[in-house]
C-alpha cells in the first residue's frame, strides 16, 4: 500500500508475524483474508461467493458485510445499505484481531461507506488490499452509483495493490472512455495504473464478438494478455467476485501478482466449465460451483499452472558428471524422472550452444511426456527456443522481471536467494519460487557460501513464495532439511546425489522415499 501503512515490502511484516508466532512453538498461521462486500441472497456473487473460493482454496476469510441484497437467478430485487457506522464496528471487530494477509473489496456502495474503510485501514494497516471495483451487477442492477467515483480515484485505487474492473468499470472510472478492442484495454490499464494502483488487471469477459476471454495484466512496465477459451453457459454469476477473491486468497499463501493473478483465471475457467451444464434457479444468470475441485479429476482442468508441490525432488542436471559416467543428459533425465523427480533442471554449464539446444529439445519431449515440468538454468534463449516451461536464475543472471517480460506470463521463473533481502525482492519481481543454499558444503558449484539450515530458515520465514533447498544435499542430511519446519519449504534440489552416481534411477528412488519419509514424520 502506498500510503496507509506502508506495506509495500509485505514481506517485511511477514517476518514480524511469523516472529511473534515462534513464541508459541507448534503454532500453524493460516492464511487470512478480509472480504469488505455486498451479500447475494442467491449466494452465487458477493461475500458468499468470496467465502466459497477462499474455502476452496484453502485460505481462512472472515467477511464485512456492506450492504444486504435481495438477489437471485433474475436478477437484483432490492438492496439495503448497511449504516456506515456498522461497517466499521464490523471492520474494527475484525481488524483488531486477526492477522489479514490480504484484505479485498467488493461492492462498496457510498462513499460514507469507503470513507470507513479508508479510516479503518489507516488504524489497522494491512498488508495488502485487492480492489475490486464493483458497480454494476451482472444483470444490469447499479450497485454503485457514479457518487463512488471521485473517492474510488482519489483515495482508493492509490493504496490498492491491485485493482480489477471489467470493461466498463474501467471505462467508468475512466470518465466513460469507450473499451471494445484489447487495444484500448491496454491503454485503459495504462491510465488506470497512473491512478496508483501497483497492477491493473482490465478483465475483458464482456469484450464483444470474441471467442476467447482476454485479460490485460499491466504492471508499470510490461503487459501480459492472459487468454483463455470463452466458455458457453449462463451460470457466470459472480466471476468477478470469484476472480478477485482467488487473487486474494493466492497472495495470501504467498504467491507473486501475476501466478496469483493466472492461478485465479485458471480458477474461473475451471469452475465455468465444470459447472457449465447446471441448473441452479430459473433466471438467466445461474451460479456456479466453487468446489469442483472436490468432485471432478483433477487431470482434466483446462489448465494447470506452476504447482509448488513439483518442487519436492528436484533434478539439477550436470554435464560433466553424466560425461564421466557415459551418458545422455537425456537418458539421465529419464531414469531421474522415472525415479521419482518431480522437476528437472538442464544445468550445462560447459554445453556449446547448439548441442544444449538439441539436448534441451529432448528433454522437453521426455519430460512433457511425463507430466514433468523442465526448467533451463542461465539460458533464456534456450529456454525459448526448445519451450521449456521455464528458467532458474542467480543473482548475477539476469533480472527476473526481465527473463519474466521475455517468457512472458506463463513461464516458471525460479531464483536463488541467500539472504531475506533476496527473497523479498524475488517476490517484488514475480518469481515464482526461490531457490535457497548452498545449505550444506558442495563441491558441485565452486566459490558458493553455505548458509547453513538456519540461514535456509531465514530465507524461507522472509517470504511465503515456495522454496527448495539446494547444495550438498544428499540421503543422508535430506531429512533434516526437510524438517526445519517452515510450511514453504517444498523439496530439495540435489545435483550430484542423482547424477554423480552409477544408476541415476536407483539413487533418484532412494532418495524419493527418504523424502516421503520426512515429510510423514514432519
Ligand atoms: C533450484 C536451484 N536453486 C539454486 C540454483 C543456483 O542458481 P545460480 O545461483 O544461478 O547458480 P548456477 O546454478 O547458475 O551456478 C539452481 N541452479 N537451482
Ligand atoms: C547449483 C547450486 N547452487 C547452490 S549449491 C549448488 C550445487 C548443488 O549441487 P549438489 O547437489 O551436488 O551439492
Ligand atoms: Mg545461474
Amino acid at each position: 500500500m502506498n500510503s496507509l501503512g506502508g506495506i509495500r515490502s509485505w514481506p517485511a511484516i511477514w517476518r514480524s508475524t511469523t516472529a511473534t508466532m515462534t513464541t508459541a512453538e507448534s503454532v500453524r498461521k493460516v492464511p487470512q483474508v478480509l472480504t469488505v462486500a455486498g451479500s447475494d441472497s442467491g449466494a452465487g456473487a458477493g461475500i458468499q461467493a468470496d467465502l466459497k473460493v477462499c474455502a476452496a482454496r484453502g485460505v481462512y476469510c472472515a467477511s464485512v458485510i456492506t450492504a444486504v441484497t435481495a438477489q437471485n437467478t433474475k436478477g437484483v430485487q432490492s438492496v439495503h445499505l448497511l449504516p456506515p457506522e456498522f461497517v466499521s464496528e464490523q471492520l474494527k471487530s475484525v481488524l483488531s484481531d486477526f492477522e489479514f494477509d490480504v484484505v479485498k473489496t467488493g461492492m462498496l456502495p457510498s462513499p460514507e461507506i469507503v470513507e470507513v474503510l479508508l479510516q479503518n485501514l489507516s488504524d489497522f494497516p494491512i498488508r495488502a488490499l485487492v480492489v475490486d471495483p464493483v458497480m454494476v451487477s451482472t444483470s444490469g442492477h447499479v450497485l454503485a452509483g457514479s457518487s463512488i467515483l471521485s473517492i474510488f480515484r482519489e483515495r482508493l485505487l492509490p493504496i490498492a495493490d491491485i485493482i480489477t474492473p471489467n470493461v466498463k468499470e474501467a471505462s467508468a472510472l475512466l470518465g466513460g472512455v469507450g473499451i471494445e478492442t484489447v487495444e484500448e484495454m491496454r491503454s485503459a490499464a495504462k491510465l488506470l495504473h497512473e491512478m496508483g494502483p501497483r497492477f491493473v488487471l482490465v478483465k475483458g469477459g464482456d469484450l464483444p464478438d470474441s471467442s476467447e476471454s482476454v485479460d490485460v495484466f499491466f504492471d508499470g512496465k510490461e503487459f501480459h494478455e492472459l487468454r483463455s477459451p470463452r466458455i458457453t453457459t449462463r451460470n457466470t454469476h459472480g466471476t468477478g467476485c470469484t476472480l478477485a477473491s482467488c487473487i486474494a486468497a493466492e497472495l495470501a499463501k504467498g504467491s507473486s501478482m501475476l501466478s496469483a493473478v493466472k492461478v485465479a483465471k485458471c480458477f474461473v475457467d475451471n469452475a465455468l466449465d465444470y459447472s457449465k451444464d447446471i441448473v441452479i434457479g430459473s433466471g438467466k444468470q445461474g451460479p456456479f460451483d466453487h468446489f469442483f475441485s472436490l468432485k471432478k479429476d483433477p487431470q482434466s482442468s483446462r489448465c494447470s499452472g506452476f504447482n509448488p508441490d513439483d518442487l519436492f525432488l528436484y533434478a539439477v542436471t550436470d554435464s560433466r558428471m553424466n560425461k564421466k559416467w557415459n551418458r545422455s543428459v537425456v537418458d539421465a533425465v529419464k531414469a531421474a524422472i522415472e525415479g521419482g523427480a518431480t522437476i528437472v533442471q538442464l544445468r550445462e554449464k560447459e554445453a556449446e550452444t547448439r548441442e544444449f539446444l538439441q539436448e534441451a529439445k529432448s528433454c522437453v519431449d521426455v519430460c512433457r511426456s511425463h507430466g514433468v515440468c523442465l526448467l533451463i538454468n542461465d539460458r533464456v534463449d534456450i529456454a525459448l527456443a526448445c519451450d521449456a516451461d521455464g528458467v532458474h536464475v542467480g543473482q548475477s543472471d539476469m533480472p527476473v522481471d526481465l527473463v519474466r517480460s521475455l517468457l512472458g506470463p506463463d513461464k516458471i521463473i525460479g531464483v536463488s536467494c541467500k539472504t531475506p533481502e533476496q527473497a523479498h525482492q524475488a517476490w517484488r519481481d514475480g518469481a515464482d519460487y526461490i531457490g535457497s543454499g548452498g545449505v550444506f558444503p558442495t563441491n558441485t558449484k565452486a566459490n558458493n557460501r553455505t548458509i547453513g539450515l538456519d540461514g535456509l530458515k531465514e530465507v524461507c520465514e522472509a517470504s511465503k513464495l515456495p522454496v527448495v533447498a539446494i547444495g550438498g544435499i544428499g540421503i543422508s542430511n535430506a531429512e533434516s532439511v526437510m524438517r526445519i519446519d517452515a510450511s514453504n519449504l517444498k523439496g530439495v534440489a540435489v545435483v550430484s546425489a542423482l547424477f554423480d552416481q552409477e544408476c541415476v534411477l536407483t539413487a533418484a528412488k532412494k532418495l524419493h522415499t527418504t523424502l516421503e519419509e520426512s515429510k510423514r514424520e514432519i
